[in-house]
């Protein structure tokens, strides 16, 4: 289980331990005309964009490899995703849906998979994807997770999700790298006090402003909005603004989805205007400002949106029309522009501070999730050793032999700063000799940055 801040990376950190143990241990597939397709790897993503993204980034990463990749999406033409699976495929990337209609249709068998990785996995587990992705891993011939090796990775990580997540893992490693559920300070984040009547005048001055300044150039702008019919409506009107836009959302067929998106990368249209379809993963160049039209329910959800831009150590701003309709977000979004060393504006401090809202709670509620706020910050395994978890040069992670982590002693030559992503290897304990120490049989680790 895997969190890293948006924009840091997380699928070739994903793809490149699959493709070298694919190369390593099972070998490419054949390209021997198949009537049933058997990946050894199997990529899931909430999303078309994304699959065909991860796919995408996946084939770069595999290049000269012999590696087979194949995506599998919905709204796509069956027969020729059908025609590609039966050249052989070894990494297969798809969209769960679709994935089940084959897996059906007895095109695809999962029964020689050998790592499963769950892209945007607290999405993936959330109630809406939740069931598809039970009945692809535990109801259709896949092996075993002792038997397979699971990656789940996101950004955020909800405890109720980890909770759930365990069920698809066999004593697991969680490494995380930053905080759960932070954002990166490369976004300059700002929230303005906007009634919803004036959010669309209040918009187009913003972007006039924006375009005004010069800010505009190859430069392209992600406005989300909360529902279908609103992306569509708000599309019509910065159109008829003289403002060139387009929307993307659910509703749209595939084609004008790819179209939509396609428009947007190159420029020709630099206004999106979107529902939460695209705010997970997209990795769009020179998106430099994310304006959050209506705010989302949780604050996972804001870091993600925000998370469009700000990618791979470029800056870039967000912006989002505070009403009072999202005032149970108050308190969380305070907390993460603190965390993230922006200026929080000293009316949502109130907000924040109100009791009604959720506020003037212990820091440590924040693992539970209230008002909207759903941070993640740790594994759920380990509560109270994390209560208990004390050290001493928080910059360079070196502990020494008075740390606790969970009551137990860290052992005194242990450095962090180097040797923490060695627990990725299941034989290396770095807490104590025999078990894990904590008495839990698995292992957490945290790191300090995108390092
Ligand atoms: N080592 C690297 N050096 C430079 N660029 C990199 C490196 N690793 C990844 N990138 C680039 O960083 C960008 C973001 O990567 P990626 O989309 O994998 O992020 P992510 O962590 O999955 O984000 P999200 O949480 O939004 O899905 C991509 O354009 C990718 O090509």
């Amino acid at each position: 289980m895997a969190c890293a801040q948006t924009g840091s990376g997380k699928t070739a950190a994903f793809c490149f331990p699959i493709i070298s143990g694919i190369l390593k241990n099972q070998g490419v597939a054949s390209g021997r005309w198949n009537r049933v397709a058997y990946p050894t790897a199997l990529i899931l993503s909430p999303t078309r964009e994304l699959a065909s993204q991860i796919h995408d980034e996946a084939k770069k990463f595999a290049y000269e490899t012999g590696i087979k990749i194949a995506v599998v999406y919905g709204g796509a033409p069956i027969v020729q995703q059908c025609r590609k699976l039966q050249k052989g495929v070894d990494i297969l990337v798809a969209a769960p849906g679709r994935l089940i209609d084959m897996v059906e249709r007895g095109k695809i068998s999962l029964k020689m998979v050998k790592y499963l990785a769950l892209d945007e996995a607290d999405r993936m587990l959330d109630m809406g994807f939740e069931p598809q992705i039970r009945k692809i891993v535990q109801q259709m011939g896949m092996p075993p997770p002792g038997s397979r090796q699971t990656l789940l990775f996101s950004a955020t990580f909800p405890d109720e999700i980890q909770r759930l997540a365990s069920d698809f893992l066999s004593n697991y490693i969680f490494l995380t790298v930053g905080r759960v559920g932070s954002s990166t300070d490369l976004i300059a984040q700002k929230v303005e006090l906007v009634q919803d009547l004036d959010k669309r005048t209040h918009l187009i001055e913003l972007l006039h402003t924006e375009r005004a300044n010069g800010i505009s150039g190859k430069a392209l702008t992600l406005v989300f909005v909360k529902t279908k019919k609103g992306a569509d409506s708000l599309e019509h009107w910065l159109s008829k603004n003289g403002l060139p836009a387009i929307a993307i959302h659910g509703d749209k067929i595939q084609i004008e989805r790819e179209r939509a998106l396609r428009s947007f990368k190159s420029g020709v249209t630099p206004i999106l205007v979107a529902t939460d379809v695209a705010s997970r993963g997209l990795d769009i160049p020179h998106v430099a400002h994310v304006i959050n039209f209506d705010l989302p329910q949780d604050i996972d959800g804001y870091v993600h949106r925000i998370g469009r831009t700000g990618r791979a150590g470029k800056s870039g701003m967000a912006t989002a029309f505070f009403s009072e309709k999202n005032m149970a977000l108050a308190k969380a979004l305070a907390e993460l522009m603190k965390e993230s060393n922006q200026e929080v504006p000293s009316w949502l401090t109130e907000y924040a501070a109100s009791p009604y809202y959720g506020g003037g709670s212990s820091q440590s509620k924040r693992h539970g999730g209230y008002g909207g706020s759903s941070f993640g910050g740790y594994d759920f395994r380990a509560e109270n050793q994390y209560n208990s978890y004390t050290y001493t040069e928080p910059e360079s992670f070196a502990v020494d032999s008075s740390s606790t982590y969970g009551g137990y002693a860290t052992p005194a030559n242990y450095n962090y700063a180097t040797d923490h992503y060695d627990a990725a290897n299941v034989e290396y304990d770095p807490y104590a000799s025999g078990k894990n120490g904590d008495g839990f049989g698995h292992e957490s680790v945290v790191g300090t940055g995108l390092e």
